[in-house]
Order: structure tokens, then sequence, then C-alpha cells
């Protein structure tokens, strides 16, 4: 294609929203006419689903669940009174208990205010928190966001010894739908026991944001919580953002969530237009279909021109990857479906991996997520009419050529600025884009079946690591591995039984594992 013709495919596919000031383009994914017309049946089947959603059908048939995050910004299309009322009813309880904490009405039992915040939570209940709070949390915030995403204990130590000194005026939110999971369950039992540790009674700090009568919601309401935000049970983990998942956190720190509300309900409307070309998730779609035929097949690469959007691409692998990564289609066939997705920022990653996206193997599609205001304020010029921020465009601009050049296809997403309003849209075009794109390829987008497995898997291994411990607990001489296994009934698990032993030798005093390290089979297990 020559440089007439691109400028007018760009013009001819280039997608802007008057409202929002949002670009959309996607011509510098080959597709053609023909993939187009071949895919528009497809495509009014996906808007025709994605209407039944928002209209309250079943869409989740594994867990006979609604799916309603779409709802959350627009409680009027709820499917009955009880859900909007319960949409209406916690945004404006996240708002006054913000405000509560702000001014001190709500307060710690031996200070005037709160000081700083710990969330803990997993997956969807810390992804979304972190990208809004690194994208828009003021300099000045309120109060200070700190994150508990793991369950690696050095992890936990490093935050709450950063907020020792400052614990007494710490408010901890606990995040899980499931109100079960492990590493959010363990988060919150670490930090409970500092507090204990400190004389400081936890449940005077304390909040969850769990589904109604979750195990986290009854511990609570037993302990006696400051109070407890609902997680609904038609919004899944992944597109929990606008939910009192993300907007607590961000009400907290002094972020506008009405305006997110409202910059993603904008977003959603333009996105319920049922033609391909007016509608921005939708030509996302149909460059993800494009560039991946449909299957995957081409990565994500994520670039935000922005260091505040960074944790986007983190935030958008889960919400693509877990809901598009599945192994079978809705019919039962099996399709090994998904589009993997990475990034962190430009123009820094192009100085890391850049030079194998140009010339290496040509296995993505590239996101550009530029944003036209550089800065608050004037800027400085570096060389005559030339500053920091025409630099990044520059480098923004000279990528996607270059990548071009050599045939790697990419997608833009131009934001004016990034405001509660932007993020919050970019969010909704994001969930509406793998909505539609689901539809496309016919897969369940709101299960996550694989997830389980790892997760039994995992506690089934806790199980295994009790029966070792209760065997050795027993054994006066030294045990091989193999007889190790058989006693604790794991005969055929001796590799696990190995690297529990392993684990339990680095961190118990008493545990001693003699031998040849290099071959297991010669260690020996003793606990005294
Ligand atoms: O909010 P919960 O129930 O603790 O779940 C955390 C995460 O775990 C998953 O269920 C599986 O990883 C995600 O979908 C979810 O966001």
């Amino acid at each position: 294609m020559d440089a007439a013709q691109l400028w007018q495919r760009y013009q001819d596919w280039l997608y802007y929203h008057d409202g929002l000031g949002i670009y959309v383009d996607v011509s510098r994914i080959p597709f053609d006419d023909a993939l187009v017309t071949t895919l528009q049946p497809k495509f009014q089947q996906a808007f025709a689903e994605l209407k039944a959603l928002e209209g309250g059908a079943i869409a989740n048939p594994d867990e006979g669940r609604m799916v309603g995050h779409y709802w959350l910004r627009a409680p009027e299309l709820a499917p009955n009174g009880e859900f909007r009322n319960e949409i209406i009813k916690t945004v404006d309880k996240i708002e006054a208990f913000a405000a509560d904490i702000h001014s001190g009405t709500i307060h710690p039992p031996n200070a005037a205010k709160f000081t700083d915040i710990i969330s803990i939570g997993i997956g969807g209940s810390a992804l979304g928190p972190q990208f809004v709070s690194q994208a828009l949390a003021p300099l000045e915030a309120p109060l200070n966001l700190y994150f508990i995403d793991n369950a690696d204990p050095a992890g936990i130590d490093r935050t709450l010894d950063e907020l020792r000194g400052r614990l007494a005026t710490t408010l901890v939110l606990t995040i899980s739908k499931s109100g079960g999971t492990p590493e959010a369950r363990n988060g919150m039992l670490e930090v409970k026991q500092r507090f204990t540790a400190q004389g400081l009674n936890f449940a005077q700090h304390a909040v969850a944001i769990t589904g109604y009568e979750s195990a986290l919601d009854k511990i609570a309401h037993t302990d006696g919580w400051i109070t407890t935000f609902p997680m609904h049970d038609w919004v899944g983990g992944r597109t929990s953002e606008l939910s009192a998942v993300g907007l607590v956190p961000a009400a907290l720190q002094g972020i506008n969530i009405r305006e997110m509300l409202a910059g993603a309900k904008e977003m959603d409307s333009a996105t319920r237009v049922p033609d391909l070309k007016a509608n921005p998730a939708a030509l996302l779609a149909l460059a993800w279909y494009a560039a991946g035929e449909g299957r995957g097949k081409k990565d994500m690469v994520v670039l935000p021109y922005k260091d505040s959007l960074m944790l986007f691409s983190r935030y958008l692998q889960q919400l693509v990857m877990e809901s598009l990564g599945k192994e079978k289609d809705l019919d039962g066939n099996v399709v090994h479906q998904g589009i993997a997705v990475y990034g962190n920022k430009g123009s820094t990653d192009q100085h890391a991996y850049v030079q194998q996206l140009r010339e290496g193997i040509p296995n993505f599609f590239m996101t550009f997520v530029e944003v036209l205001k550089d800065r608050q304020g004037p800027s400085l010029e570096l060389e005559p009419g030339v500053t920091s921020g025409d630099y990044l465009t520059g480098f923004l601009l000279g990528t996607q050529q270059a990548l071009y050049e050599n045939q790697r296809g990419s997608i833009t997403v131009t934001l004016p600025e990034v405001t509660a309003k932007t993020v919050g849209a970019l969010i909704a075009l994001y969930e509406r884009t793998v909505t539609l794109y689901a539809s496309l390829i016919h897969v369940n987008a709101y299960h996550q079946p694989g997830v389980e497995a790892g997760k039994k898997a995992a506690s089934a291994n806790l199980a295994l690591q009790k029966q070792v411990m209760q065997v050795l607990q027993n054994t006066d001489a030294p045990v091989t591995l193999q007889t190790l296994a058989e006693k604790a009934g794991a005969q055929d698990r001796t590799e696990t039984v190995y690297r529990i032993v392993r684990h339990l030798n680095a961190n118990i005093q008493g545990l001693s594992l003699k031998g040849d390290l290099k071959r297991p089979a010669s260690l020996q297990v003793l606990l005294k």
C-alpha cells in the first residue's frame, strides 16, 4: 500500500468519540473487505448476545449467573429494582464512607484520622485498584495506598515493615469476591497478627469488600469490623473495577468515582451501536480477530506512552487472558483459544524488547495507547520548538512506522488526557471488546475452570504437607523420601514430597535433610 492509500485507509477506519475525545485506529492491522464481509454476521450475532447479556440473560452457563458489570455504571439498565437499588446504594455508601474517613468522622481508636490503607486481595481484587491508583491518585492523596496482592511472606513483611510506625492509623481493606481465596485470607491474617502484636484492635481498622454471606463477610460481621461493601454475584472478579472493589480504594484516594463511572457509561453507549465501523469495541474486536486469525495466533503487546498507565497491560492480562483463554468453546469443542497480553510502557520498552518485535519472531500485534496532553502546565523547550512530550510522540510514531515497514501490525488508542473519565472509558472499552470478541470466537468469557484446577491441586499439596509433618513427628529415625511418601499415603508422589520437604527444610529449624543434594533419592529426612 502506498502512502496515499494508507492515509485513505487511516481515514476510512478512524473512530472518534466526540464526548470522550477518544480515537481508535485499526488501520495498521492488515485486513481486507472480504474478511469484514465474512465477519458481519458474526458481529450481528455478537451485538445480539451483548444485548441479551445486558438484559439479564444467563451469560455464564457453567455457574448459572447473570453478568452485570455494565449495570454498575447504568443502574437503570439492571434487570430488576433490587439490583438497581443495590448499585445506587453502594455508590452512595462508598462516597459517604470516603468523606467520613477524610474528615475524621470515622477514625482509628487513638488518632484523629487514618493516614494509610493496606488493600489485601489478588487477581481482579487487586489489578484494577492498582492500575487506577497509579493512573489517577493525586500526589497529595488523602491516604497512601499499599497493596498486599500475593502470598509471599517476604512481600507481606516489606509492606508491614514500611508501615510499622503508622499501623495505628492504617485502614485495612480486605477484598475478595468469594471471601475464600487463600491469598487474601492469609494476607488478612498476617496483617491482623501485626496489629494484635502492636496492641491494636484490628476490627477497628478493618473493612471487607466481599460477596454476601461469604466466609469473609461472616468474619467481618462476627468480629465487628468497621463496615462491609458488597460484591455482587453478577460481577466477575476481572470486571469488578467499577464495583465496590475498585471504587472504595479509588474514592479513599480522592479519585472522582462518579467521573470514572460516567466515562465508562459513555463508552458503554458508544459500544452498544450495532454497526462495526461506528463501534470502537467492535473495531478492536475486528482487529484482534484479523491479527490472530480468530485463533489468538498473535500476542497483544500493549504499550501506553504514559507512565501513569503502565499497569494497564497487567490489568488487561487478566481481563483478556482469563476471559478468552479457554480449552473449549460453548459447544464443547476443543479450541484452545486465547490471546496472550504483555507490555509495560513506551518509550521505555523500546530500549528493552522492541528490537525483537521489529526484527525477530513476528508473533504479535501492538497496541499503542497515546495520550495527547503531555503534562499540566508548560513544557521546557529542549531544543527550539521541541519538548519532552514531542519526543515521546516522536518515539511512538517512529516505532509504529518501523514496525509497519516490517509487516508488524498495530492498533492505536488515543486519549485526550488521563482523567477519571477517560480511564473509566478505557476500562469499559476493553471490557466490551472482550465481550464482543468472546462472541466472535464462541467461548464463555465468564468462567475460569483452568484456575480452579490449580487451586484444587494446591490445596491437595497442602493436605499432603500436613500428612508429611505428621509422619515426621511420629518418626524417631531418619527416613528416605520414598518411605516418607509411602507413610504419608502418597507412594506415587515422591517428587512432590521431596519438594515439600526441601521447602520445609529451609524454614523449619530441626528439620534436617542429609545426603547428596544433587541426588534426591539419597536424602534422609529427620525432624527433631
Ligand atoms: O476476589 P476473589 O474471590 O478473592 O478472587 C480473586 C481472583 O481469583 C480468580 O477467581 C481466579 O484467579 C479471579 O477470577 C479473581 O479475580
